[in-house]
């Protein structure tokens, strides 16, 4: 049988906020993952990913249960290079070039004989003499996971991965990610993008609140949560700055209850379909 990548059972972490109330960061999360698997870890803020993933990395202790990483603890698989991460905070060098801060940390890693091949991995080979401080975000996250491949782990945990980069960056960012997937390494990366799990993980784990709350093949999350909407936009004399008028509302309400329609919600308009229905409408204008 082979080793799992990852085995937590019954993980546990609490801590004091500043306020002396106690939070529960991770509320007993079992979870395995097999060697080869591409995870995500998806979840609105304080749900306990960067949690999970500092006991996963060893760098947070848990107040109860036990995780193995390929078997042994996740110190123990950090020392042997089985398992690196992109972590979202962390510093790099600025003054450092791309190639002298592979060449340093490839020295710390008494891996120096594998600049040339993370360079490459990471696309990062024409910007080797670029100072760290010129790169754009998306540059500096390619240099990071160039790091992270230094000791040629069997495990990449990616905690945010492509937070701060534009839509481009992390096409591209994914891209370079799923080639090395394909080579046969085990990939844990926590997002609040819904669009990443679906395109890059085969495995979504949702988390809420310091608990799993769906672990399914991500085509089976998206079946079970991604049932369509129906938005539809009221005439503008219903509307006013405090909402929508009550009479109208409730008209509304009848009329859709006979059809099967439930769950009827009024929201103010996220980003994300504000800008959809503006980009629609430049696309609907200048056509
Ligand atoms: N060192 C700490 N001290 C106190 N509370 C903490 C600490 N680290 C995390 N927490 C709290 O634990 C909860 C889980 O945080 P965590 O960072 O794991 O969530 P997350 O899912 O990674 O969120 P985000 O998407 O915002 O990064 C939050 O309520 C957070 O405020």
């Amino acid at each position: 049988m082979t080793i799992p990548a990852i085995r937590a059972t019954g993980l546990r972490k609490q801590f004091r906020s500043t306020d002396g109330t106690e939070v529960l960061a991770v509320d007993d999360v079992d979870l395995t993952v097999h060697p080869g698997e591409i995870v995500a870890f998806l979840g609105p803020n304080g749900a306990g990913k960067t949690t999970t993933v500092d006991m996963l990395l060893g760098l947070t202790r848990p107040d109860a249960g036990t995780i193995e990483v390929y078997g042994t603890t996740p110190a123990e698989a950090v020392r042997q290079g089985r398992v690196s991460a992109v972590m979202q905070t962390g510093g790099l060098l600025n003054d450092f070039t791309v190639q002298e801060t592979v060449r340093a940390i490839a020295a710390l890693h008494g891996r120096s004989d594998r600049v040339e091949v993370v360079l490459e991995r990471a696309r990062l080979t024409e910007l080797a003499g670029r100072r760290v401080e010129a790169c754009s975000g998306g540059e500096q996250q390619r240099l990071k996971f160039a790091l992270a491949l230094l000791p040629d782990p069997d495990l990449v945990v990616l905690d945010e991965p492509t937070t701060g980069m534009d839509v481009g960056s992390r096409q591209e960012f994914w891209r370079t990610m799923r080639a090395d997937a394909a080579a046969g390494r085990t990939i844990v990366f926590a997002t609040h993008y819904l669009a990443e799990a679906d395109e890059f993980a085969q495995r979504t784990v949702l988390m809420a609140r310091g608990r799993i709350v769906h672990d399914a093949a991500t085509a089976d999350v998206r079946a079970a949560y991604g049932g369509r909407t129906l938005t539809f936009r009221p005439p503008a004399e219903v509307v006013d700055p405090d909402g929508i008028d009550a009479d109208w509302l409730a008209r509304v309400h009848a009329a859709l209850e006979p059809l099967g329609v439930t769950d009827v919600d009024v929201s103010a308009a996220s980003l994300e379909s504000a800008f959809l229905a503006l980009t629609t409408e430049l696309e609907g204008a200048t056509r």
